[in-house]
């Protein structure tokens, strides 16, 4: 299968911080991959040197056989970025118009707006929209330009459900039609409903790459609760301690109600990958405990246990 982007053995650095650790990645003609990670783990950048707006530090990134930093290689690909700031007294349709004159054979206005979910939106001004609308018509940009590959950076982010759902009908239109796409996401069940494969990065390095069944079967995690005064050290508990502070906060703005491995409301919440064996420990520990509970991790703990590591501790 071709090969539409790639990256080999980069690595990104921003002064100190280590944003992308020899990370390789072929991003293939008609794939849908979802790229999923805390917060700095290094999505933006990569798309951002895939995108030719960054150059990586060491290490070769290709597009479409060619470099990023060319446009006319650039010609290719559809972008909408993390944020994207549009003229305010344009129409929807004005805007549309205006970025598809930009390329040799564009999608029709009422088409793209129509596949977007964002048709009866066509004459009302930029600065009278709402922020899901601005953002869907950000995301619809990428497309007017009948693109090969589009990197989608948070699509979906603050938009409600229907809005969601709008989004997600144009990108798998476009991915149905051949279309391939690279997107970000912190929402675990969009990579699911969207993507095949999914990369799941963390602290700059690929942790996985597969298909999301099979990412979902690599980590195998349960939950298990009890309560008692005190627990004692015990193996395989899952943390998120070693990330720094804003991805640990992170992981528990997105569990809710399922921090990482820790006391909550005085009972203790332990992700493990075998609980079995944790059982046996705390028995073997002779520590007085009530009310245990085990059941199997969800998709979102899942991919907690895939950017956390074992330690010892809770
Ligand atoms: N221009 C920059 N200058 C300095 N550091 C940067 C810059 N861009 C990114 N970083 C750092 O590189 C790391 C990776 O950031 P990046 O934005 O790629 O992560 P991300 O996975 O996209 O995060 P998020 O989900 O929050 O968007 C972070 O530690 C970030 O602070």
């Amino acid at each position: 299968m071709t090969v539409l982007a790639q990256a080999i053995d980069v690595t990104r650095r921003y002064g100190e911080v280590c944003a992308l650790d020899r990370v390789s990645l072929d991003i293939r003609a008609g794939e849908l991959v979802g790229l999923l990670g805390p917060n700095g783990a290094g999505k933006s950048t990569l798309i951002n040197l895939f995108t030719g707006l960054r150059r990586p530090t060491s290490g070769t990134v290709t597009l479409f056989g060619g470099s990023p930093g060319d446009p006319h290689v650039r010609r290719g690909i559809g972008v909408t970025p993390q944020e994207t700031g549009l003229p305010e007294s344009l129409r929807v349709g004005e805007i549309v118009s205006f970025v598809a004159a930009h390329f040799p054979d564009s999608v029709a206005t009422t088409e793209l707006l129509g596949r977007f979910g964002l048709d009866d939106l066509a004459k009302r001004q930029v600065g009278g929209l709402s922020g899901g609308q601005r953002r869907r018509l950000g995301v619809a940009l990428a497309f007017v330009g009948r693109p090969r590959l589009v990197f989608l950076d948070e699509p979906t982010t603050g938009l409600d459900v229907e809005g969601r759902r709008a989004l997600w009908d144009g990108i798998r239109a476009f991915h149905e039609d051949g279309g391939t796409v690279l997107l970000t996401s912190h929402y675990l069940e969009e990579i699911e409903a969207l993507a095949e494969r999914v990369v799941v990065v963390g602290e700059g390095r690929v942790l996985a790459d597969d298909t999301m069944r099979a990412v979902r079967g690599m980590v195998g995690t349960w939950r298990v609760s009890l309560t008692t005064d005190h627990l004692p050290a015990l193996p395989g508990v899952l943390t998120t301690d070693h990330l720094p502070a804003s991805q640990g906060v992170l992981a528990a703005e997105r569990l809710p109600g399922v921090p990482a491995s820790g006391r909550v409301d005085g009972r203790f919440e332990l992700v493990v990958s075998d609980a079995d064996r944790l059982v046996v420990e705390l028995v073997r520990s002779g520590v007085a405990f009530s009310g245990l509970e085990i059941r199997p991790a969800t998709l979102e703990e899942a991919f907690l246990a895939l950017t956390s590591k074992e330690t010892a501790d809770v």
